[in-house]
């Protein structure tokens, strides 16, 4: 009666609560809508009073109204009241009416502050300056200043390594506190350094520094994810260090989107995991295939097959994206097709760095499998209507082990201009002849091998 499900489930589900007091961009990339954005990719119920409703782009800020402050006490006591709130996450907050609120009601709290005085594009987003280092910096046990906050909030510039440690201890000392984080995203070098001091002294977290146009909301976003796996961990150092590479992925995968500064990719990391998910499907679906087609076997070379499958190609950075079988399709004795599983991502098969050359160099493959060479299955390749090209392996230069299939993909790529989908060649001493085949996704793969293994 009443649910379907065979079991149902007594247990609750809760979640920890966190909340940002921020203002909204309306674009979706800084303010407090991408904090709970980044608190729910982090596991954390994201809660939201708002300060301001700033008229924003990715091409900067047009205009802002600021939330009266008995407004603003409204939310927070409303949230207060009701959930269990573990820290917060203070961004955009704009008039010491409105420092004064949170004074009041957020004494006994884990606070965050990202003092965000101002955006990118130079409008200021805490006007009273003063107010906010005698109201709310006092209060805080984490401020995570960039270098041009710090020393707007120090009065020191900082020019090398050594101020910060100066403007580190500055900042501990006159407003008493515990935990002081600057971030050097506008420093210049290969390395982006961002510095934490506390009582132990000061320690580092250097990253390549990426040459990405797409970076609105990298500050809001480090200290919400900072909240959020301080929330978790309890360990603010542990925290750091997560929240530091949670912010380098989504600068990495930054959004193209917009006429100016795109917003970072938060989400691309729980996008990545359930894209692997379907990839391990398919693989099954295509296993299945394999296994069932009593006429596969015609496939497989001596050496045996396997077949590479990748997440979508724009995510794909090198061979952890993509999937092979880890004991490869093989042909018994008897001419049954047994698929070696489990599936396995960055496995270096020569399958798999085949794949990932042909979209490194742009192509839109998802699926390549190696196949037995034999004149006739060439021919059904053609007739079905697929571009193929023999390549010479007598012609490949000396390279250690590793590199043929990359030579192959730069080689057919500039001397044929495209790269067909049936690269074969016919061998040379001591390597098989083969053919390898790729597709755009794993419903062509099934599809043409199909149509070919019904024409063999
Ligand atoms: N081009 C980049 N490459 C790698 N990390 C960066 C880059 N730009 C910023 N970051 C990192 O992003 C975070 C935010 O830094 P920053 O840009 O200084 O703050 P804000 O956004 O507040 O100005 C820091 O962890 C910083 O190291
Ligand atoms: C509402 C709001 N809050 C904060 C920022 C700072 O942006 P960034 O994180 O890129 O420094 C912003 N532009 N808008």
């Amino acid at each position: 009666m009443g649910s379907s499900r065979e079991y149902e489930s007594e247990k609750t589900m809760i979640k920890p609560v966190g909340m940002s007091i921020a203002g909204l961009d309306t674009g979706n990339g800084a303010g407090g809508e991408t904090d709970l954005r980044v608190f729910e990719v982090l596991g954390i119920h994201g809660v939201f009073a708002i300060t301001a409703i700033t008229a924003q782009s990715t091409k900067g800020i047009k205009d802002i109204t600021v939330v009266n402050p008995e407004f603003l006490k409204k939310q927070i006591e409303t949230l207060l009241e009701d959930f269990k709130v573990e820290a917060v996450k203070i961004g955009m907050i704009y008039t010491k009416e409105q420092f004064q609120v949170v004074n009041e009601l957020l004494n006994d709290y884990f606070l965050v502050a990202d003092p965000v005085l101002y955006a990118k594009d130079g409008t200021p987003l805490i006007r009273d300056i003063e107010e906010y280092k005698k109201i709310i910096l006092p209060k805080v046990k984490v401020i995570t200043p960039n270098i041009i906050e710090a020393s707007a909030i120090s009065g020191v510039k900082i020019e090398k390594e050594s101020d910060v440690v100066i403007v580190c201890k500055k900042l501990r000392d006159s407003y008493n506190i515990p935990y002081v984080i600057i971030k050097g995203g506008h420093s210049k070098g290969d390395y982006s350094f961002d510095y934490m001091c506390n009582d132990e002294g000061l320690y580092k977290i250097g990253y390549k520094r990426l040459q990405a146009k797409d970076t609105h909301g990298t500050g809001s976003v480090f200290a919400t994810a900072l909240t959020a796996e301080y929330i978790k961990i309890r360990d603010l150092k542990l925290a750091f260090r997560k929240a530091r590479d949670f912010v380098q992925t989504s600068i990495e995968y930054g959004l193209n989107i917009g006429k100016g500064i795109g917003p970072v990719n938060v989400s691309v990391e729980i996008m990545k995991k359930s894209m692997k998910y379907e990839a391990v499907e398919e693989m099954r679906r295509f296993a299945d295939f394999a296994e069932n087609n009593d006429r596969f076997w015609i496939l497989i070379p001596e050496v045996q097959s396997n077949l590479a499958h990748s997440i979508k190609p724009e995510y794909v950075r090198d061979l952890n994206d993509i999937a092979t079988f880890r004991g490869r399709i093989i042909r018994r004795w008897d001419k049954k097709v047994i698929v070696g599983h489990p599936v396995v991502f960055g496995n270096p098969t020569h399958t798999a760095r085949m794949l990932l050359s042909l979209i490194l160099k742009g192509k839109d493959s998802t699926c390549l499998m190696n196949i037995r060479y034999d004149d006739k299955i060439v021919e059904s390749f053609k007739r079905i209507g697929y571009e193929t090209i023999e390549i010479n392996r007598e012609l490949e230069p000396a390279h250690g082990e590793g590199k043929t299939m990359q030579w192959i993909i730069e080689y057919v790529s500039s001397e044929y201009g495209g790269i067909p989908n049936v690269i074969y060649d016919k061998g040379t001493k001591g390597k098989e002849a083969m053919i390898r085949f790729w597709t755009k996704n794993m419903e062509e793969m099934i599809e043409a091998l199909d149509n070919l293994l019904k024409m063999l």
